[in-house]
């Protein structure tokens, strides 16, 4: 598709003025004494979808690793829905993250389980016991629960197929129908559309867009194409060497904005 590199007009409308859920303030990360984030803040507000736009290195994952609990920051402040969670440890600080999910470019589901058990899993975190056991002791209503996430993101007729039987874009709606399942009201999305052609990862994104608009889900997705955050992003978080150097609304990511997150010599990590 040639159309897919041109700063096409976006195609949703504005969103964000959703009620915050996510507060991120001045967060760094050194990795052996290089500093990779620097002073990074931002909001996340249900009902929209943020892009995290920037070169190679800018600090796009580490980010959202940090706000997930997959890093851990030197310094600054999480807050979601209000909680802190950079104070807490343990099961507390489990049960805060619970409302937050993440998707990767590489997803994680168990390729020898159905569609329909590796959505359940995002459920377990609930029901425990048995259930996370073996499929076999699922819940009914989690199942139901879980097939209603299936036919949200139009997975339904493949619900019990085998997990490593599916494409990588049916595999990524399956993760994504799996957050939903967590009843997760973030979604943090690193690279989700990376490893998708075109065509799947338009639908993807799509997807999450809506699901945004739709479910009042906030969604924070990294993403390499400007030109997809452009169609379906709200807003725009552009890091250049760790530092915030844009945040706004879609509409700022210009031409000019563009050369601005990507030209070599700024974008050196
Ligand atoms: N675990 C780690 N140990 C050491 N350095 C790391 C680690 N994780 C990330 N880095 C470094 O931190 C910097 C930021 O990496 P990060 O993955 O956040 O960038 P990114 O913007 O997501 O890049 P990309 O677009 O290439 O995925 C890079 O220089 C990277 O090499």
């Amino acid at each position: 598709m040639s159309t897919m590199h041109l700063p096409l007009p976006r195609l949703v409308p504005a969103h964000g003025s959703g009620k915050p859920i996510l507060q991120v303030e001045n967060l760094t990360k050194s990795f052996a004494g290089r500093t990779v984030l620097d002073g990074v803040g931002f909001t996340l507000a249900r009902g929209s979808v943020v892009a995290f736009l920037g070169a190679n290195g800018s600090g796009k994952s580490t980010t959202l690793k940090c706000v997930m609990g997959l890093e851990s920051p030197d310094a600054g402040s999480i807050r979601l829905d209000g909680t802190e969670l950079t104070a807490l440890r343990g099961s507390g600080l489990a049960r805060a993250r619970a409302p937050m999910a993440m998707v990767f470019q590489k997803i994680h589901l168990v390729p020898r389980r159905t569609a329909l058990e590796n959505v359940c899993a995002g459920a377990l975190g609930r029901y425990g016991g048995a259930a996370s056991i073996s499929p076999m002791f699922f819940p009914r209503e989690l199942k139901e629960e879980a097939m209603a996430a299936l036919a949200r993101v139009g997975m339904s007729d493949r619900a019990h197929e085998k997990a490593g039987r599916l494409s990588g874009g049916q595999a990524q709606r399956v993760a994504v129908a799996r957050a939903l399942c967590q009843r997760a009201s973030v979604l943090l999305a690193d690279e989700p559309v990376s490893a998708l052609d075109p065509r799947a990862a338009e639908e993807v994104m799509a997807l999450l867009a809506q699901l945004a608009h739709e479910e009042n889900l906030a969604v924070a997705a990294v993403l390499h194409q400007p030109d997809l955050a452009l169609r379906h992003a709200d807003e725009v978080i552009g890091l250049v060497n760790g530092r915030i150097e844009y945040a706004g609304d879609i509409s700022g990511l210009d031409t000019s904005m563009q050369r601005r997150l990507y030209t070599p010599n700024r974008a050196a990590a």
